[in-house]
């Protein structure tokens, strides 16, 4: 019956205004891929240290996750404190369309047309 789907049961929909309310050592989340991770209980055992964690906490740590190269063990890990998703409209994917295409077409950055 309806167990067919293993990878994510029911994520809970959050908005980031939720998310950035959780900043602290008590209670910190932090959101990697547009998931939610409360990773209060994982700070003291985190190898990167408490501190790296407590800084993107309350935002989207995927740019910093994903730029220490974390492995699959990491990855695997990480599922343990995944409580729920950002809702779509909060999503980053959803959320700046035009500056993510920003991003990869801001060409001419160099030009400067003081004179
Ligand atoms: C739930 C989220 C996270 C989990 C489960 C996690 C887990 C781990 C694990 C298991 C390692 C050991 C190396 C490896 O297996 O890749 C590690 C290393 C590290 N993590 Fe994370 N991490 C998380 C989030 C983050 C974030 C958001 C940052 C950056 C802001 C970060 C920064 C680091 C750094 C700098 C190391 C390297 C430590 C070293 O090699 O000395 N981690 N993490």
């Amino acid at each position: 019956m309806g167990e067919e789907k293993k990878e994510q049961p029911d994520l809970k929909q959050l908005s980031q205004e939720e998310v950035e309310k959780h900043t602290t050592g008590t209670s910190s989340w932090l959101v990697i891929h547009d998931k939610v991770y409360d990773v209060t209980k994982f700070l003291e055992e985190h190898p990167g240290g408490e501190e790296v964690l407590l800084e993107q906490a309350g935002k989207d740590g995927t740019e910093s996750f994903e730029d220490v190269g974390h492995s699959e063990d990491a990855r695997e890990l990480m599922e343990n404190y995944l409580i729920g998703e950002l809702r779509d409209e909060d999503k980053a994917s959803n959320k700046y369309p035009e500056k993510r295409d920003m991003w990869k077409s801001s060409g001419n950055g160099s030009t400067c047309s003081l004179s």
